[in-house]
């Protein structure tokens, strides 16, 4: 059989990967295989866990019958050498042809690639373009430039909060397991809201792990607590009207949360009903979880907010429930006075 391989980091596997293996099945192979390296040379960042990135390509993958999963590279460990794979592919399945399909932006690079001359004569290598890239690189060996409608997208885009260019599945896995939340995060807000919602965050885990709450949804709900907090006016006025219009007369400068519970859950797929209901009340304050109290008193405890909260930080370690009502008495007199405010200024 004629299989061609893509590899890649798949961090996380998005549509135009689809689209190659795609255009690979119709133009010439009989089955693609997707391959997740280990590590991958030439790149620094460091990857999201192996069998997370296996999971999506699997979940990506479902619908198709002639794309498979191989995870030789990510048994191998190290860094994924290409021609290492080859040779391995080579003698386990002498019986196959192979050819390694790339986007044209690692064709500009394949001079620096290990023992690329070797790799070219044991395999064909297989160019897609990307995004608009034209040039054509010459290379002393053989390359088969192939034809694909160009998709500018890439895994950076999907982790910088682009989520429309990934399969629902890939999506859904994402939400379900809170993957990149902190990089898609910091792409919806200012540095200093990024800077406090990591610190609510920390502190939702300090606190959640002394009340023994799962440590994983406090710091999920720290981080995104604030998500829609810097939309303009306009946008957040549209999402109360229709999702939330009983709350649309109370001052603007509580929407955020009850738009954030609906927007995580919508976008992020975050369909955890703790998660999404500390959110919801992370303005108000809700003694009905002991998720929401936390992220409520970490909101307003966080150790930046530049006054002393230590006290009342023990207070909740001590006993969440008296904690959460001193942070409450003390928060009341503030949102009373932010009310007024927004209704003189949008009256
Ligand atoms: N939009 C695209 N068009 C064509 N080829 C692509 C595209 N995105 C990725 N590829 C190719 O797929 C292979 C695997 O890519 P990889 O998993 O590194 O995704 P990526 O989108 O480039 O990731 P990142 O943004 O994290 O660098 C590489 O050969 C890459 O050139
Ligand atoms: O073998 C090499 O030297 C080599 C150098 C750079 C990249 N590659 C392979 O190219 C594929 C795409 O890599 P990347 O950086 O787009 O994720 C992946 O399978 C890498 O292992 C391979």
């Amino acid at each position: 059989m004629r299989i061609a391989i893509l590899g890649g980091s798949f961090d996380p596997i998005h549509k135009a990967h689809l689209q190659i293996a795609k255009c690979a099945r119709k133009q010439f192979a009989d089955e693609v295989w997707f391959m997740p390296t280990a590590q991958t040379p030439l790149k620094n960042r460091s990857l999201s866990e192996n069998h997370h990135r296996a999971a999506m390509i699997r979940l990506a993958i479902a619908p198709y019958r002639h794309m498979r999963l191989s995870t030789l590279e990510l048994e191998r460990g190290g860094a994924s050498y290409t021609i290492d794979t080859v040779q391995e592919l080579i003698r386990r399945y002498p019986q196959h042809t192979f050819y390694w399909l790339i986007g044209s932006d690692q064709e500009a690079q394949l001079a620096q690639w290990k023992d690329i001359e070797t790799l070219a004569r044991l395999v064909s290598i297989c160019v897609y373009p990307r995004g608009d890239q034209t040039n054509i690189t010459k290379h002393d060996f053989p390359i088969q430039q192939m034809t694909m409608k160009p998709m500018p997208i890439s895994s950076t885009m999907a982790r910088s909060n682009e989520l429309s260019i990934l399969p629902y599945s890939v999506r859904r896995y994402i939400g379900e397991h809170g993957l990149y939340m902190d990089e898609i995060v910091s792409h919806t807000m200012s540095e200093k809201r990024f800077s406090h919602s990591k610190r609510v965050a920390e502190l939702c885990v300090e606190l959640a792990a002394v009340h023994g709450l799962d440590t994983r949804q406090a710091y999920l709900a720290g981080i995104l607590h604030d998500v829609c907090k810097e939309w303009p006016y306009e946008k957040a006025r549209i999402w109360m009207r229709h999702m939330e219009p009983q709350w649309l007369n109370s001052a603007p400068a509580i929407w955020h949360g009850f738009i954030a519970s609906r927007y995580v859950k919508r976008y992020y797929q975050i369909n955890d009903r703790e998660i999404t209901y500390a959110i919801r009340w992370h303005v108000l304050g809700s003694d009905s979880t002991k998720l929401a109290m936390i992220l409520f008193a970490a909101d307003k405890l966080e150790r930046g907010r530049g006054y002393d909260s230590s006290r009342e930080i023990e207070l909740c370690k001590h006993n969440l429930r008296l904690g959460y009502q001193e942070v409450k008495r003390q928060q009341q007199a503030y949102i009373e006075q932010e009310h007024k405010k927004e209704i003189a200024v949008h009256e």
